[in-house]
């Protein structure tokens, strides 16, 4: 669905990323995990289209990403959302924006909001809001418009431990139900090993993917399986262990 092909960024000439590609096909969640500075935004705000892409290719379904669209909903670390809008008016923005009627858009809002789980909770102001709620304002607006592919960049860096657990079954509970394909960025090695179908690592300087792993942790929550008892399995301990040794390898070799 999503393809990216020996796609490379600069800055002022300045390799950022160098050949990156990437696949990601209808279904999947795929985390890219990798150090501060390894160019995981630069690639994601490729995919969005808030950067050009100069060097290479990103296609989605067929067609080249020419720029931001309603096919790719887009949740980033700071929310993002309107403090003078309140929760339902948030959400419904992008339905707004491509010229949606006002009562259409409110409903398909609260729908949104109910699956996100807050309901009861339209009238309020963003600033009457936890972090955690914050984001899941954040999610419910990217899907609101129905997206092809859900795009979050580093989305639940900002929480408290309790509310990032919360939230990560929550993606993967609305990954399991929408069956969209989701590409999510993170510095978080356990969230990583946790959520991700696919897992692509990178390493800086400058930006490259070094590993691709196909893991099932988040399948198994998605089927059933407690969070809880997946993060304490020998399996996941030892999974993280594998890509806790992989990246510590790649610091060694940069520092
Ligand atoms: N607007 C910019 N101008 C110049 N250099 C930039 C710009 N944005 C990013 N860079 C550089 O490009 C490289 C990749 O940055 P990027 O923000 O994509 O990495 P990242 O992996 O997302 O980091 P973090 O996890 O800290 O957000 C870094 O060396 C950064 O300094």
């Amino acid at each position: 669905m999503l393809a990216v092909n020996h796609v490379s960024a600069r800055y002022h000439g300045q390799l950022a990323l160098q050949d990156i590609n990437l696949t990601l096909n209808a279904g999947e969640l795929v985390v890219v995990l990798g150090p501060s500075g390894c160019g995981k935004t630069t690639l994601l705000n490729l995919i969005t289209g808030f950067l050009p892409t100069e060097e290479g290719q990103i296609t989605l379904a067929g067609e080249p990403i020419s720029g931001p669209g309603a096919d790719r909903g887009v949740v980033f670390q700071h929310e993002g959302l309107l403090p003078w809008r309140n929760v339902v008016d948030n959400v419904a923005l992008g339905l707004q924006l491509v010229g949606v009627d006002v009562k259409t858009r409110r409903e398909k809002a609260g729908r949104m909001l109910k699956k996100v789980g807050l309901e009861g909770a339209e009238k309020r102001f963003i600033w009457q809001l936890s972090g955690g709620m914050r984001q899941r304002v954040g999610i419910a607006r990217a899907l609101a418009a129905d997206p092809k592919l859900l795009l979050l960049d580093e989305p639940f860096g900002a929480l408290d431990a309790f509310t990032r657990e919360q939230m990560q079954e929550l993606l993967l509970r609305l990954w399991r139900d929408s069956g969209k394909g989701i590409l999510l960025i993170t510095h978080d090695i356990e969230e990583a090993v946790f959520l991700a179908s696919e897992l692509v690592l990178m390493t800086p300087g400058p930006g490259r993917i070094s590993e691709r792993l196909t893991l099932d942790f988040g399948r198994r929550f998605a089927a059933g399986e407690s969070c809880r008892a997946i993060k304490s399995d020998p399996a996941f301990i030892a999974q993280r262990e594998y890509v806790l040794s992989r990246v510590f390898q790649q610091r060694e070799a940069f520092s």
